[in-house]
């Protein structure tokens, strides 16, 4: 079953179209990323979908049934803005109160165990205008989990917070995928991205200009694998046929004494190569391989 889909979904605030006609099928289970520059259009999309603002056309599905409606909000978990935390709430109340909002009402043992996941367990019983930004975020993403919902969009969850927590963050995504969950996510941080999502997708201005797994997007992007093989001495009598061999295997060709540096189009290239040296009896101590980066190709967007 689809997670969300949207069919010529639009926003526009006056004559400013933010957000133009996106058409996005996200699969159930997908940790979805969505990228793209300040003022692409992301937060505008995900308020859709999040019914806090109305499309200015076309439709959306969300966990296959149409949106806005309120028996499926139960499902949808959402990391609110910082702002609208209630300061005079400690973070176990905040979460407790919040989840019985929700329609889904949860146990002080749930509450307690999110808190847990987020890092913030220390700070259960504090009240939440004494948070710092971090602790505000964690809360935040608490907040979103909280009722076992099957779809979760989560704004920018690690941005402004330390590397721990970074990590917390992170591990706690894979956790809810693991359940079976769909993640929807914003970031900057396209290490973070890469690193955690599944799909990706790339906003700019208003539209989805790419969307595909890490592996999809290098191919459609053509970029080359750079290899570089650490190996045992060539015997000087193959090596000018090992250089003639690796030169028609890929480009930019950078031969020292024991290790050599090539660029190739593709994985198979690198089997190729590893053969090849094997034929030679050259042994091989190291293999690195360098992909593009997601940033080298949001960049070409
Ligand atoms: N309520 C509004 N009224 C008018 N213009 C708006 C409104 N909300 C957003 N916009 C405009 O829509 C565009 C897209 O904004 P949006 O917040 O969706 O971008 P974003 O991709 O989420 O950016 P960021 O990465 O900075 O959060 C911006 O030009 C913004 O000024």
């Amino acid at each position: 079953m689809l997670a969300i889909e949207t069919k010529q979904l639009s926003k526009s605030f006056w004559r400013n179209t933010v957000v133009d006609n996106i058409d996005l099928q996200v699969e159930t289970g997908e940790i979805l990323g969505f990228l793209g520059r300040n003022g692409a259009g992301k937060s505008t999309f995900i308020n859709m979908l999040t019914g806090i603002i109305q499309p200015s056309s076309g439709s959306y599905n969300l966990l296959g049934v149409k949106g806005p409606n309120d028996t499926i909000k139960k499902e949808l978990g959402v990391m609110p803005d910082y702002s609208s935390l209630y300061g005079s709430m400690s973070a176990i109340k905040h979460l407790h109160y919040l989840a019985d909002v929700s329609g889904k009402p949860v146990t002080r043992q749930r509450c307690i165990d999110v808190l847990k996941l987020v890092g913030l367990e220390a700070h259960a019983n504090k009240k939440t205008a004494k948070f710092s930004f971090g602790m505000k975020k964690k809360l935040a993403i608490a907040q979103a989990v909280i009722h076992d919902p099957q779809l979760i969009f989560l704004d920018e969850p690690t941005s402004g917070l330390d590397a721990e927590s970074v990590i917390h963050i992170h591990q706690l995504i894979r956790q809810l995928h693991q359940q079976g969950k769909t993640i929807f996510m914003t970031s900057h941080n396209l290490d973070e991205v890469e690193k955690v999502c599944s799909r990706i997708a790339i906003m700019k201005d208003g539209n989805i200009r790419k969307m595909g797994s890490m592996e999809e997007l290098r191919a459609y992007y053509q970029s080359t694998i750079t290899v570089t093989i650490k190996h045992a001495p060539i015997r000087s009598a193959d090596l000018d046929t090992m250089q003639k061999w690796l030169q028609q295997a890929g480009n930019q060709l950078d031969m020292k004494d024991s290790q050599f540096t090539l660029q190739v189009e593709s994985e198979k290239k690198i089997a190729e190569i590893i053969r090849a040296l094997g034929t030679y009896k050259i042994d091989i101590y190291r293999v690195d391989v360098e992909e593009p980066s997601l940033e080298e190709i949001f960049l070409e967007e």
